[in-house]
């Protein structure tokens, strides 16, 4: 019997960004929102281009491999395709990508790109993975879960990623977000040998509920941190005391955040942060006077302000009032020389979503 041709497609993957960490729940929490990362991808298996074509509009155009191999999107697909025993991406595929999330700002644009090629790598196959074995890829590439969590569930998210092996930490064959531009040289697709699956259930989580009346702003530097450096910057070991200013604060924080009306004191003080903040606030200059001046007293409507993720952006939650705290925030930054863009952005209840387009 002859074999049939496979179906022209075409679909869509959409991926929202994220704001992690909000105060005090530093690799735990991510709230999804709605800046996206939009590929629009078609499959023409008559054609006789072998490695996928790739453009992009956007934020980072100038930046973005075109290479397929060198891309974070294409070779997070190409992880997925390789894990499950496809050793090349099919034949004619063609990807416009838009992307509306700044990179490098805390805004968990890695997480995006990860989850899009994700997503990408599980359509290109049909392998039809489940959510928790889309989230298994992810956690391979992306080790800590905030970010690439809220990006695939949608809304306000806690998470946790199990211990993995010696073996399975350092398995090189894995594209490292943060850690390795691209594939080690000896992991290449042209070396034949697949990845290791991952481990499987290795992410757990819990989506919160979040109060209607909480809207998000966000103030967008016009710099960059990238999130390996304000990684580096923490300490190994935080005292006792610390940790628990935090996790005191985290656990009311998560349901404070549900509640309606949002009660601000209470948010307030439980947005405060002892693990990460403190030592990234010489990356971002204006961020000490910030956290200081802009409260619910000065500013009323406020509920609370932080650090987006690694920053440099700033997450402010608010009831009322959002201009007048983004003009605020934005001066403060205006007083050390730092341009700004604000963004008043909306809770995603989706997260990512892949739609599929009649051909
Ligand atoms: N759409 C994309 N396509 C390709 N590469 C991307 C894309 N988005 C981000 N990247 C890569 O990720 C890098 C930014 O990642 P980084 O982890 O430093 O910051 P972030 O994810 O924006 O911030 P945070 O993790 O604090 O929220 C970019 O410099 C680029 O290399
Ligand atoms: N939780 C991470 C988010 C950045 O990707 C951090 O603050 O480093």
């Amino acid at each position: 019997m002859a074999s049939s041709t496979p179906a022209r497609r075409h679909f869509t993957v959409r991926v929202p960004c994220t704001s992690s960490n909000i105060g005090p729940g530093f690799d735990v929490v991510g709230l999804s929102l709605s800046l996206y990362l939009t590929l629009d991808v078609t499959i023409d298996p008559s054609s006789s281009s072998t490695a996928p074509t790739l453009s992009y509009t956007g934020e980072g155009a100038a930046e973005a491999p075109l290479d397929p191999y060198k891309n974070l999107t294409t070779r997070c697909a190409l992880y997925v395709l390789r894990c499950a025993g496809i050793h090349q991406f099919p034949t004619g595929v063609v990807i416009k990508v838009h992307n509306e999330v700044p990179f490098g700002r805390g805004l968990g644009s890695s997480g995006a790109a990860v989850i899009a090629g994700i997503l990408l790598g599980d359509a290109l196959g049909q392998l039809k993975l489940s959510k928790e074995r889309l989230l298994d890829h992810a956690l391979m590439i992306e080790r800590h879960p905030d970010n690439v969590t809220a990006a695939l569930i949608g809304g306000f998210v806690g998470s946790y990623l199990l211990d993995l092996s010696d073996e399975d930490s350092q398995r090189k064959a894995v594209p490292l977000s943060e850690v390795l531009p691209e594939y080690p040289a000896d992991a290449g697709e042209q070396w034949g040998r697949d990845p290791p699956a991952p481990p499987k259930g290795i992410g757990h989580y819990i989506r919160f509920g979040w109060a209607k009346e909480i809207r998000v702003i966000t103030i967008i530097p016009q710099f960059e941190v990238p999130t390996a450096k304000a990684r580096s910057a923490l300490p190994d070991k935080y005292s006792k005391e610390d940790l628990v200013f935090n996790l005191q604060r985290l656990a009311v924080l998560t349901t404070a955040l549900s509640r309606s009306p949002p009660d601000s004191h209470l948010i307030y003080q439980a947005m405060q942060d002892r693990v990460h903040q403190p030592y990234r606030a010489h990356l971002i200059p204006a961020l000490p006077k910030l956290l200081d001046s802009v409260t619910p007293t000065s500013h009323p409507g406020l509920l609370g302000i932080c650090l987006s993720g690694a920053g440099p952006t700033i997450l402010a939650l608010a009831t009322e009032n959002e201009e007048e705290i983004a003009k605020s925030i934005v001066g403060e930054f205006e007083k050390e020389g730092i341009q700004c863009r604000k963004e008043f952005l909306v809770v995603t209840e989706e997260g990512a979503t892949v739609t599929e387009h009649e051909v």
